[in-house]
């Protein structure tokens, strides 16, 4: 059996006295959308973190079998990570074309690209990737003329352009109206169905529900239930998690 395409074994994060994450053990294959929950202050953006290479960790990170937690982060990139981040990154003086490509020039501005959103190597079919999300009417706008839903998608494409095998999405759908997120969540699920391995942070449990295969629950930094959506929201350990957040799973 071929090993999944993403797996972490005891991932363990402290910052300073806070463990933020402690001793994670988690997998997703190829085809899967995994999902990670938690209230606020779980460590699931560490998580992230730790797996792309951007916080110092113990524990190991493996893609498609291949140990990958010494590397810098744009190695992480090189052998198929991809990430997206919390905080909208899309260049606003490049098109929605350019963004995908992030051809980047040469020196420090190359390397902080390849670090924070890899690069799309020649002969990357860049077209493809936008043609896939359905980007292609708009390929030559900018990305502030777009609906906050396009941005995203925008930011997933520009993600999977380059060899990606796993992407990590951070609250991708953060902002997004019932509909945007709806339509969301089915280019993310078209992304899995592309044989990578999709995971996926969000606090929208409706959207986690909709679209994932199986889910992780974190609480202080630790994994504390995980099955499918449907397993996991009725679990007690989770509700009690949640008590006392807006976050209601
Ligand atoms: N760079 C840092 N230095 C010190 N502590 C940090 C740092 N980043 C996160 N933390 C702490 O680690 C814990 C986990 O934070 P993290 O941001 O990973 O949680 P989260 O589940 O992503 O939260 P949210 O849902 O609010 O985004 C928190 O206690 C946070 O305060």
């Amino acid at each position: 059996m071929n090993p999944p395409l993403l797996a972490t074994e005891g991932l363990t994060v402290h910052y300073g006295g806070v463990r933020a994450n402690t001793d994670i053990d988690l997998h997703a294959g190829a085809g899967e959308v995994v999902g990670l929950i938690g209230p606020n202050g779980a460590g699931k953006t560490t998580f992230v973190d730790a797996v792309t290479g951007f916080t110092p960790s113990h524990g190991t990170v493996s893609v498609a079998g291949r140990r990958v937690d010494r590397l810098a982060p744009h190695q992480r990139r090189r052998a198929g990570l991809a990430r997206t981040w919390q905080a909208g990154e899309l260049f606003t003086d490049l098109t929605v074309r350019q963004n995908v490509a992030v051809a980047g020039g040469r020196g420090p501005l190359r390397n902080l690209c390849n670090d924070l959103i890899g690069r799309a190597e020649p002969g990357d079919d860049v077209d493809a990737v936008l043609e896939t999300f359905g980007l292609l009417p708009v390929a030559d706008r900018r990305p502030g003329k777009l609906s906050l839903g396009r941005q995203k998608i925008v930011g997933v494409a520009r993600a999977l352009a380059g060899a990606t095998r796993v992407i990590l999405l951070d609250e991708p759908a953060a902002g997004l109206d019932t509909d945007e997120s709806a339509e969301f969540g089915t280019h993310v699920r078209a992304v899995a169905e592309t044989g990578r391995a999709v995971l996926l942070i969000d606090h929208d449990m409706t959207l986690v529900a909709a679209i994932c295969d199986r889910v992780y629950v974190l609480d202080y930094g630790a994994v504390i239930a995980s099955g499918t959506p449907g397993e996991v929201l009725a679990d007690p350990a989770v509700r009690t998690a949640y008590l006392g957040s807006e976050l209601v799973p």
